[in-house]
């Protein structure tokens, strides 16, 4: 009856439009800075800005301390702490405790995160999670009423398996994918079109609906019929560009190839960049042979230890300055000179900058989806019937199974272990998403934890109250990479350039790719664009939008693990 009441009550919401804002424009309150830096050479800015310290923004910090030693940075943040929405918590329950993660909870090990691990000396608190281990293994959709595990790998594939899948009608269309070169190729002047219709007019509806709708769901909580296939499925769109089809593409670029290897285009700006990480990060051995036979990993105290970690070693630095619980009004060039000058909120006075590096969300650029999550412990062990990841919910799954509009579970007590100090079963329950992309009010705490109930009674059988819930709405939490996303991000390229003539440059979940390795490696990589005279150079932090150079063939290698636009 109470679910019933929130559905019809959420679903009554109206369309909200997104309040504009101009970019960059936070409010802000700046705390003036007390300590005594050395006078700075001269090729070197003498005071750096970094907006927000998430991850991005402390990454940024952390890599540009290191290019220039002798600058003074103040990293200004709007909260009390630093992580953004990396958030991980330590409760006492009954007879010990354990992690909860309210937002992002494990890495792969891309090239990324790990130098910042290493330089950090993390090593000893990394957790891994084996690729041969159930929960790397088993992941399910549910579909339509029931879990289905996919195959992790063509080892995996047996005959029994495929089909119980082919039987739950997810496979549905499946067989299309043998006729894909048959389809018919996009009109010339198609710039880009959703992941949802690129998949539908080359392969099938169903798939889209099923299969590929629940791991966008997994990875941006967003609808396909909304993002952008030109960015988030670029290799296919780019394939399809040069060949006419995206098997054939493939088939003629390895065709002409002679390296022996499986080759893809690569744009221009995302070889140079894999190049110049592999030849400047300089990774220990053994630290690379033991997480490459891994499939995620985390700390013991949780993701958020890497934040920390870096916030620490920051604040250990003289060179950096913290100016937390400080909110950004303004940022605007000052004229005539090469300066940036920030004003804050509750602060009359405003302060200027040689160079500035924002973090800052802003709705103008993209658009948001709200992801609320509900962390639940039980004492009892045994809840879930199956072992894994846990699963994701497409949105072809008929209404009555899902009318509290989860995205997934996630079966944290198999996805992390040796976090907590006692077993038990850890799940957490993520809402919303695309789906509430309408309402204008959201759910309160206790009914988030009513709705993450239902689903857990409904999908798995738990009737069990949880020991411990905690729910937790994350406003604006994941970006949406549109239709039309890399023009508009070229656009905003000219935009800034015009307005801070390179001294302001952008690096975040908006620009870099949504995940918390994305960021980093945008960190790293605005932190080298700066390094000699580049800080003076009129770049903005979207030049991978703007690079149009022309395509590269190269090996698939590490491709999966670096986003880049396309120039097709
Ligand atoms: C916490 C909510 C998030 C959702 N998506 C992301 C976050 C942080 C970003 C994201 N999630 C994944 C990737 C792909 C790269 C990767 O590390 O595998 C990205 C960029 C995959 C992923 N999806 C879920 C998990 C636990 C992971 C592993 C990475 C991580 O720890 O976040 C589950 C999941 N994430 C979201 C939903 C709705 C969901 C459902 C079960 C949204």
């Amino acid at each position: 009856m109470r679910l019933k009441r929130h559905v019809a009550l959420f679903q009554s919401n109206l369309k909200r439009h997104v309040s504009a804002r101009p970019l960059l424009s936070t409010q802000c309150q700046h705390r003036h800075h007390r300590r005594q830096y050395t006078q700075v050479a001269a090729d070197q800015p003498e005071h750096i800005a970094v907006l927000g310290a998430g991850i991005s923004g402390l990454a940024s910090a952390h890599f540009i301390a290191k290019e220039f030693p002798k600058s003074k940075i103040t990293v200004i943040e709007r909260s009390d702490e630093t992580g953004g929405w990396i958030k991980s918590r330590k409760v006492e329950v009954e007879g010990g405790d354990v992690v909860l993660e309210y937002g992002p909870r494990t890495l792969r090990p891309g090239a990324a995160a790990l130098p910042t691990v290493e330089d950090l000396g993390l090593e000893d608190e990394i957790l891994c999670t084996s690729k041969k281990s159930s929960s790397a293994k088993n992941r399910y959709i549910y579909y339509p009423n029931r879990l289905n595990c996919l195959p992790s790998g063509a080892e995996d594939i047996d005959i029994l398996s495929l089909l119980k899948l082919w039987n739950s009608g997810i496979l549905d269309g499946a067989w299309n994918i043998a006729f894909e070169s048959w389809a018919k190729p996009r009109p010339r002047n198609l710039r880009d079109e959703s992941v949802g219709d690129f998949l539908s007019r080359r392969v099938d509806k169903r798939i889209a609906n099923n299969i590929v709708s629940a791991v966008f769901h997994g990875i941006y909580a967003g609808d396909i019929y909304q993002l952008s296939a030109r960015t988030l499925l670029q290799l296919p769109w780019k394939l399809e560009g040069m060949h006419g089809s995206v098997g054939r593409g493939l088939f003629r670029v390895n065709g002409e190839s002679d390296s022996g290897q499986m080759v893809i285009p690569w744009s221009a700006h995302a070889w140079d960049q894999y190049r110049a990480m592999k030849d400047e990060l300089d990774l220990p051995e053994d630290l690379l042979r033991e997480l490459s036979r891994q499939s995620t990993f985390t700390f013991k105290e949780g993701l958020q230890q890497l934040p920390r970690a870096i916030e620490q070693s920051l604040r250990q630095n003289e060179q950096v300055d913290f100016a937390m619980g400080t909110n950004v009004k303004g940022v605007e060039k000052v004229e005539g000179a090469q300066k940036i000058r920030i004003t804050t909120e509750g602060s009359p006075e405003s302060k200027e900058y040689d160079f500035v590096v924002s973090t800052l969300r802003d709705k103008n650029v993209t658009p948001f989806v709200n992801v609320m999550v509900v962390n639940l412990w039980f004492k009892n062990p045994k809840l879930v019937p199956v072992k894994g990841f846990g699963y994701l919910i497409p949105r072809s799954v008929p209404f009555e199974q899902n009318p509290e509009r989860a995205l997934g579970v996630i079966f944290d007590h198999d996805a992390i272990t040796g976090q907590d100090s006692l077993p038990g079963t850890k799940l957490t329950v993520m809402l919303g998403g695309h789906w509430w992309d309408d309402w204008v009010g959201f759910p309160d705490n206790d009914e988030g934890a009513e709705l993450a109930k239902s689903v857990l009674k409904r999908h798995l059988g738990i009737t069990e109250e949880p020991d411990v819930c905690h729910v937790n709405l994350h406003k604006d939490a994941i970006a949406q990479y549109t239709v039309g996303y890399e023009d508009r991000m070229r656009d905003l390229d000219g935009t800034l350039r015009t307005r801070y003539g390179g001294r302001l440059r952008v690096v975040s979940s908006q620009f870099n790719g949504v995940g918390v390795n994305d960021c980093i490696k945008g960190a790293w990589e605005l932190a080298r664009g700066m390094r000699g005279s580049g800080w003076k150079g009129r770049q903005t932090g979207l030049e991978a939008y703007t690079d149009e150079r022309p395509d590269v063939i190269q090996p698939v290698s590490q491709m999966l693990k670096i986003r880049a636009p396309t120039h097709v």
